[in-house]
């Protein structure tokens, strides 16, 4: 014997009624006994109750209500039973409505609705979904009866709430189902006392009527059919990529439902638990779904986390003072006087020292528990031994839970990972002796960043997702959009990172989306559709959505996000930017940007600044880090004037040799930054910082290589035309130093903490003169690389490049998003 049971939304439609029906037929062809319990139609208990209240209040749109609810039986009715076979069913119906209707007038004429008058009204709901599921099953050819359970469950008079006389309840059901022939198509929730009064069994009511049904018939299994598949791993609406679970045990599943998982609600199903009968979580709507297995033992499977589960609001208060240290029965004074105002606790915690004691409570409970609490310790309080109640608001609580996470080192470790990274500020832990479960109390506004990033750290650790905010889609934000493409399905596949661009703009439009921006499209394809682009409203809505792992990619050259980094990091969203501009503005902005980083334990990542792609500013950090001292950095750090200086060989004007640059994608967006000098500057102030000298933009000298007329030119285009109006002196300047046998770099020097660019003639032993294309080379001599120097060298400008450089820095946060410390034990068996 099998007990199904059909929860509100199972039966809410002629769909799914269709398919309770193919179920219930399943089991027939497969000869499996079967008793069926039913919910009432979804949204039917509350319409009831609603009518109740305003009978009561004699306010007539009940009737409304009323007339609504019952269409709507009639509309399940029509849709599902064909014409020729409805009109018994219609009839049936119509008697139950004239009977509600008979009751809400007397509600309304009393002005009185008693708990026991409530009950008798709420017990209309399953009455009416088991007559219209057993008619209709009996018109599709399957032998069914309607049960209704008052001649069943026997129970005390505790309406609303009533308990159960298991004896008698035992006994009528084994009576009945002895005699029975076919499908029961029982009522769920409802009961009666042994004089026939109509009772119901409270919060989880048919969860209840199954219990006790499947214990009375010792039953092999009982089914729970809701509207998701089974025991999820979170909550899906919040954590996107949650998946069901194969197996729990009864503790296992009890303490998901306690915080918050509504599948079951596990103190109504204690007759079954305690006879050890098997549960099982199905989906109606996915009936081939295998759905949630819950049964004695925990299933020690892949995951020693069998969920993660929280309680969205709750209030923390703290009680402390000297007076508490060393005496005993403060707690009990404190939680007896709580439950004397039967206020629930939700989590308790308390620091060693005994100096104070915190607890959670419902916030609506919160200011009668510190009342609750002051009174009882007046006296104490008068005395200055014990300190007012404090309540802390907007808070929630986050829970790991899993039988398997006993005994095993490194679960409270990976949780606290997965939260410091993330910036989730701990408020309260509380752990239980018997480790099923570790709480925390964090803020409400961190609640789905703290879900997704521990659902991340515990299920998913071999995949971590990375949320991507790309600001600027012009030369580089443009490429590094077409490598993310094109090495999306391979970093999933081959290095567990799945890349989600949430958001992307540029000056004109920005778009965003939270499950991720489709990256096979263009960036015009994608800004399409897209809003005005405005930089704060950018800033504010990548810090409301509060994702875990979420990065801010600059690939503007402009100053427009500058402002907004320290509190991007402080907000724990890392950078990685090709942008020069944050960290060549004054040494305060660069310092401050450096320690917010450092201090909420997030990344800012900028090695594109120097050298592109070239991994300049990493070796220099590497050189230091393992002690080394430099004395000197020398290098050619344009790509452009490299790219220029060997091309022009005054064949072709100077003029075109610059467009053919910026076309190549080497200049900066206005190629006189690099002509006059300031990019180099920029990257030598860099990387002086990057050696602790704190240097200001204006201490670097800059030899300039631009006439005025080119410098004072309004746009890019009027440069290019007074550029030409100049090639002369370039044609000069290269000549002469051909003449020399030289060739022309604009080179930067860091030494004794002064910073120089300026443009010279070198010859042909020098390093320098070898330089190809848009190649950068940088030497760093340094107490170790004395006499002869390191030396990087390759293309240190260009869209692929730089790209490919910011990539991957997006990458690399990876590393810190908190690996699993724990094996998983894949080889044991499951239950
Ligand atoms: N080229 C290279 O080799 C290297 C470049 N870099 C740096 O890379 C950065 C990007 O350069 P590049 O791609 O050539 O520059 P582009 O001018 O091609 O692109 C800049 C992007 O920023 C966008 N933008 C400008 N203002 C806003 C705004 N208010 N809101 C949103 N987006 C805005 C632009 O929008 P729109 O498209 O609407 O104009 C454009 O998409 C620069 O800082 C540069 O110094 C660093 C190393 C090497
Ligand atoms: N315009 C720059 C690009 C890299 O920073 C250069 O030419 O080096
Ligand atoms: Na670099």
């Amino acid at each position: 014997m099998k007990v199904l049971k059909f929860g509100g939304t199972s039966v809410g439609s002629p769909e799914s009624i269709k398919s309770v029906k193919d179920i219930v037929r399943q089991y027939q062809e497969g000869g499996q006994k079967i008793a069926v319990v039913v919910s009432a139609l979804k949204g039917t208990t509350n319409a009831l109750v609603e009518m109740g209240q305003k009978a009561r209040l004699n306010d007539t749109t009940y009737q409304t209500i009323l007339t609504n609810t019952e269409n709507h039986h009639y509309d399940t009715i029509r849709t599902l039973i064909p014409v020729a076979v409805q009109s018994k069913l219609l009839s049936g119906v119509k008697v139950l409505f004239n009977e509600i209707g008979e009751l809400l007038q007397g509600i309304s004429l009393l002005r009185e609705c008693s708990p026991r008058t409530l009950d008798m009204l709420l017990s209309f709901g399953e009455r009416l979904s088991s007559l219209i599921v057993s008619e209709y099953l009996k018109i599709e050819g399957i032998q069914a009866v309607q049960v209704d359970a008052r001649q069943l469950i026997e129970t005390n008079d505790q309406y609303n709430k009533a308990r159960v006389n298991t004896e008698a309840t035992n006994q009528k059901i084994r009576h009945y189902f002895d005699a029975l022939n076919g499908v029961a198509v029982v009522t769920g929730f409802i009961a009666a006392t042994a004089q026939g009064d109509t009772t119901t069994l409270g919060r989880g009511g048919s969860d209840y009527t199954a219990a006790i049904l499947g214990a009375a018939l010792y039953a092999k299994e009982i089914e729970i059919w809701t509207d998701v598949d089974g025991m999820m791993t979170a909550d899906p609406r919040v954590v996107k990529r949650a998946f069901s679970l194969e197996h729990l045990s009864y503790e296992e599943a009890m303490e998901l439902s306690h915080f918050g998982a509504k599948i079951i609600y596990p103190p109504t199903l204690q007759p079954a638990i305690s006879q050890n009968i098997p549960l099982r979580i199905k989906n109606t709507f996915n009936p081939d779904f295998a759905g949630t297995l819950i049964g004695q033992a925990s299933a020690q499977g892949q995951f020693p986390v069998k969920g993660i589960s929280s309680i969205a609001h709750i209030a923390l208060l703290r009680v402390s003072g000297s007076g508490m240290v060393g005496v005993p029965g403060v707690s009990s004074r404190i939680f007896g006087a709580l439950a004397q105002h039967q206020i629930n606790i939700v989590l308790i915690s308390q620091a060693s020292s005994e100096h104070s004691i915190c607890f959670a409570v419902a916030p609506e409970d919160a200011k009668e528990a510190k009342e609750v609490i002051e009174e009882a310790f007046s006296l104490e309080i008068q005395a200055k031994k014990v300190n007012k109640v404090s309540i802390e608001q907007d808070l929630s609580v986050v829970a790991i839970i899993g039988e398997h996470m006993r005994r095993m080192p490194g679960i409270s470790g990976n949780l606290f990972t997965a939260l410091g990274n993330n910036g989730i500020n701990v408020v309260a832990i509380a752990q239980g002796s018997s480790e099923l479960n570790v709480s925390t109390v964090i803020a409400t506004k961190d609640l789905a960043k703290a879900l997704n990033a521990l659902h991340e750290a515990f299920f998913l650790s071999n995949t971590k997702t990375i949320h991507i905010f790309m600001l600027g889609a012009g030369l580089i934000g443009n490429t590094l959009l077409h490598q993310l493409h094109q090495q999306k399905e391979y970093l999933l596949q081959e290095q567990g990172i799945n890349i989600n661009l949430v958001a992307l703009a540029n000056s004109k439009k920005m778009r965003f989306d939270e499950n991720g921006l489709d990256i096979s499209l263009s960036k015009d394809e994608l800004l399409a559709t897209g809003e005005t682009s405005d930089t704060q409203a950018y800033i504010n809505k990548m810090k409301a959505l509060n994702l875990p792992n979420s990065i801010f990619v600059d690939c503007t050259a402009a100053h427009i996000a500058i402002d907004y980094y320290e509190d991007i990091l402080k907000s724990s969203i890392s950078i990685a930017t090709p942008n020069k501009l944050a960290n060549s503005a004054d040494y305060l902005t660069y310092q401050r940007l450096k320690q917010a980083a450092l201090l909420h334990g997030v990344k800012f990542l900028y090695e594109t600044n120097v050298g592109a792609g070239l991994p300049v500013i990493n070796t220099l950090n590497d050189l230091q880090n393992s002690g080394d001292k430099i004395h000197k950095i020398e290098g050619v750090l344009s790509g452009t004037l490299s790219y220029i200086f060997n091309n022009f060989d005054g064949s072709t004007p100077f003029s075109e040799i610059v467009k053919d640059a910026k076309n190549k994608g080497l200049t900066e967006p206005d190629p006189r930054d690099d002509l006059n000098g300031q990019d180099v500057a920029r990257k030598i102030l860099i990387l002086a910082r990057e050696v602790g000298w704190a240097l200001e933009p204006d201490q670097v000298q800059v030899e300039n290589i631009l006439p005025q007329s080119c410098l004072d030119a309004a746009s890019v285009e009027q440069f290019f035309d007074a550029l030409e109006q100049a090639n002369g002196v370039f044609q000069e300047r290269v000549e002469q130093a051909a003449k020399e046998d030289k060739k022309l770099r604009l080179v930067a020097v860091l030494e004794n903490g002064e910073a120089k660019v300026k443009l010279e003639a070198v010859d042909s032993t020098h390093p320098f003169y070898t330089l190809r294309g848009s190649d950068n080379m940088i030497a760093f001599t340094s107490q170790r690389y004395q006499s002869q120097p390191l030396v990087i060298r390759g293309p240190g400008a260009g869209a692929d490049v730089t790209a490919a450089g910011v990539f991957a820095e997006i990458i690399s946060v990876r590393h810190y998003l908190g690996q699993s410390s724990y094996k998983f034990n894949l080889s044991i068996n499951k239950v």
